[in-house]
């Protein structure tokens, strides 16, 4: 064992890992990134709506690191933190007691159980339940629903069946999902998995809306508030629809309209970021010197959420289509803000921007460019 610090809170985790189940205590050191974004998301939100008491739950806690990150880290200005956190592996729990005692906190309480007994047992009691399983967090999207307070909670989620997610697998995606992949644009990855969430909601009367969602490294992740009432799970359910991916561009078609031949879905087709949040996450993040990949993460989100595209724009296979040399991203980037477009790079895909300009006036700017490097004028 040896301590670490994430955050400002302390850690005692394993030296040896191989970062698979196989592991005796779950601690995998690149996901600070994922616990500092976590952080202070969900600080943004505590700094939006005034809260007396505020309940935590992290029922898959591993070494704890989540969860007491949760308690130390979280201030909550008009009233008090608590964090529950829990794991099956009585080891883990062991660890997570450690962890507790080092940090000196009281205002977390360990549990040895299973996440979904956990959940079941606490109906409507939590503001936030985070999710951080193994792969799929699916086995229990829906008692966390049902322990989440029906107004303004969060339910957050990762998911690493990335592969499942992002097409690979598409039988396992039907059969997890119940829902068609599109190969290529990791942005649909947390589509079809925000879809997924909200049909699973939506029979409990309740309405689910993404604030924050990032596709980093290998996962998923996003923030969910919860909204009361059989209204707001028919308008959640109307932002469902279907997606057909031809040449880089998204045709989408909304769920009403029935299936079409050559769509896939469901995915979600409305906003999967709330820019408030996102730019109080970013304050959060660089007040408290957080990663800087994590800053960086948030940044970029924070300037593609303001373009209204789903998925983005791959330059290399455009150029691969058209047949033509990649221009440099940022000449590419000034030309069509030259040209009045919006444009944005994004987050998960070093060659993919966001524009409000098309696909062909993309294309013609690329063009431009390797006609004035064939005429040597650049
Ligand atoms: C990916 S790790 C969690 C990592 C942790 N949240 C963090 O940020 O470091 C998943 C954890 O879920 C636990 N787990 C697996 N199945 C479970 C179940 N049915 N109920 C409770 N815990 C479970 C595992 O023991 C493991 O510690």
């Amino acid at each position: 064992m040896k301590i670490i610090t994430e955050g400002n809170t302390k850690l005692k985790v394993p030296k040896d890992r191989t970062l698979s189940k196989k592991d005796k205590i779950f601690y995998n050191p690149i996901m600070e990134i994922n616990r500092d974004i976590s952080v202070s998301v969900i600080q943004s939100f505590l700094n939006h709506y005034k809260r007396d008491e505020f309940i935590i739950c992290d029922p898959l806690c591993g070494s704890g690191a989540r969860g007491l990150r949760y308690a130390k880290e979280l201030k909550n200005p008009s009233g008090t933190v608590k964090v529950i956190i829990g794991d099956i592996n009585p080891n883990a729990v062991k660890l997570a007691k450690e962890n507790l005692k080092v940090n000196e906190l009281d205002n977390v309480e360990i549990i040895h159980k299973d996440a979904n007994v956990l959940l079941s047992e606490n109906f409507r009691t939590f503001n936030v339940v985070d999710l951080d399983p193994f792969g799929s967090p699916n086995p229990y999207i829906d008692s966390a629903i049902r322990s989440c307070i029906t107004k303004n909670g969060i339910l957050c989620m990762t998911a690493t069946d990335t592969a499942v997610l992002c097409g690979a697998y598409k039988k396992a995606c039907i059969r997890n999902y119940d829902a068609i992949p599109i190969k290529g644009d990791k942005e649909l990855a947390i589509r079809l998995l925000i879809g997924y969430a909200i049909r699973v909601a939506s029979k409990y009367d309740i309405g689910l809306r993404p604030i924050f969602s990032h596709i980093t490294d290998h996962y998923a992740r996003t923030f969910l508030i919860t909204e009361r009432g059989a209204n707001r799970a028919d308008n959640a359910i109307k932002k469902l629809g279907y997606i057909k991916a031809v040449n880089e561009e998204k045709i989408v078609k909304n769920r009403d309209e029935g299936f079409e031949k050559g769509f896939r879905g469901l995915f979600y087709l409305d906003k999967i970021n709330d820019l408030d949040i996102v730019n109080g996450t970013l304050k959060v993040a660089e007040d408290r010197n957080y990663s800087e990949r994590s800053r960086k993460i948030i940044k970029t989100i924070s300037e593609e959420c303001q373009i209204n595209q789903i998925g983005c724009y791959d330059i290399h296979k455009i150029c691969s289509i058209i047949k033509e040399l990649v221009p440099p991203m940022n000449e590419l980037i000034t030309k069509l803000k030259e040209l009045g477009f919006k444009v944005s790079r994004v987050h998960y895909n070093p060659n993919g921007i966001k524009t409000d300009g098309k696909i062909v006036d993309i294309v013609e700017c690329i063009c431009k460019y390797n006609n004035k490097i064939n005429n040597n004028i650049i």
